[in-house]
């Protein structure tokens, strides 16, 4: 082995008191390979991420927050890995323009660091050509601060691009009369419905539709810890992949 795999990466955790900073902080801690050497909440100076020598920041902030904390991040060479929501396409943009004038940094941002979830999007974005009907049934405890769910948004989006790709027009819907929200949101043309309810965690169905058959794609996130192996992978991978990568796909391939 040399040097370089041998060191011990040093983790800034941002949004450390919260459900998934806690959760992040635990795991950090007990990888061998990892030292967490800034755990930072709402009020507390960013500065201490630096001071500590982080080399790699976690960030679960909130969707307002995350820009800020990214700039930062970027601006003083610190690799991130982002679970926060609210990444729109002018955002990603954004971020690539700043990473653009730091070529060393890596950035990974994505929307379910579940593996299961990352494989039931895969899966969602396979079976989307086939179908003509296609609705998203997101459900999530009642704390969340969005909706609908990152995830929802993001599977909406590849389901949106597979149908395209495959000359596929508008899921069929008579709909005249709606008591609004009653067909849920329009993603890029995909209804998305956002379910709060206590008790749940992170729960999401795909459901497709065809003469005579249906296809339920169903993934749950019963418990935070699910999260961490694919937030792992993604802070020993960050530092070796510069620019900006979107999902976690490719750190799985
Ligand atoms: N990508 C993924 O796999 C997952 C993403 N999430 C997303 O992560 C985000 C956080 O989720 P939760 O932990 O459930 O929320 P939470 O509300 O429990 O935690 C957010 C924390 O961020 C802190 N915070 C706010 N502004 C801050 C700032 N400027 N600097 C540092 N800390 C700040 C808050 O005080 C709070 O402690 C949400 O956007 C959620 O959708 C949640 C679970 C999994
Ligand atoms: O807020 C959450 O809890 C979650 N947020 C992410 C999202 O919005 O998709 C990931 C997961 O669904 C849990």
């Amino acid at each position: 082995m040399t040097e370089q795999q041998n060191a011990v990466a040093r983790v800034g955790v941002l949004g450390a008191r919260g459900r998934m900073g806690m959760e992040v902080c635990k795991a950090v801690d007990s990888a061998s390979d990892l030292e967490l050497v800034a755990a930072v909440d709402q009020g507390d100076d960013l500065d201490a991420v630096a001071q500590a020598g982080a080399g790699v920041v976690v960030d679960f902030t909130t969707p307002d927050a995350v820009m800020d904390n990214l700039r930062w991040c970027v601006e003083n060479g610190v690799h991130a890995v982002v679970g926060t929501t609210g990444f729109t396409e002018q955002r990603l943009a954004q971020v690539r323009e700043w990473l653009s004038g730091r070529p060393g940094v890596g950035v990974v941002i994505a929307p379910n660091f579940g593996i299961g979830a990352v494989l039931m999007m895969q899966f969602a974005a396979r079976a989307a050509r086939h179908f003509e009907s296609v609705e998203i049934i997101e459900q999530h405890h009642p704390r969340k601060l969005d909706a609908p769910s990152g995830t929802a948004t993001h599977t909406a989006r590849l389901i949106a691009a597979a149908r395209a790709d495959a000359g596929l027009g508008p899921a069929p819907d008579a709909t005249r009369d709606e008591v609004a929200g009653a067909r849920g949101a329009d993603i890029d043309g995909v209804r998305v419905h956002a379910v709060r309810a206590t008790g749940l965690v992170a729960h999401q169905e795909v459901l497709f539709g065809t003469t005579g058959e249906t296809l339920t794609i169903r993934h749950d996130s019963y418990d935070r810890v699910s999260f961490m192996p694919g937030v792992l992978l993604a802070v020993r991978e960050v530092g070796r992949r510069p620019g900006l990568t979107v999902g976690l796909d490719a750190l799985l391939d």
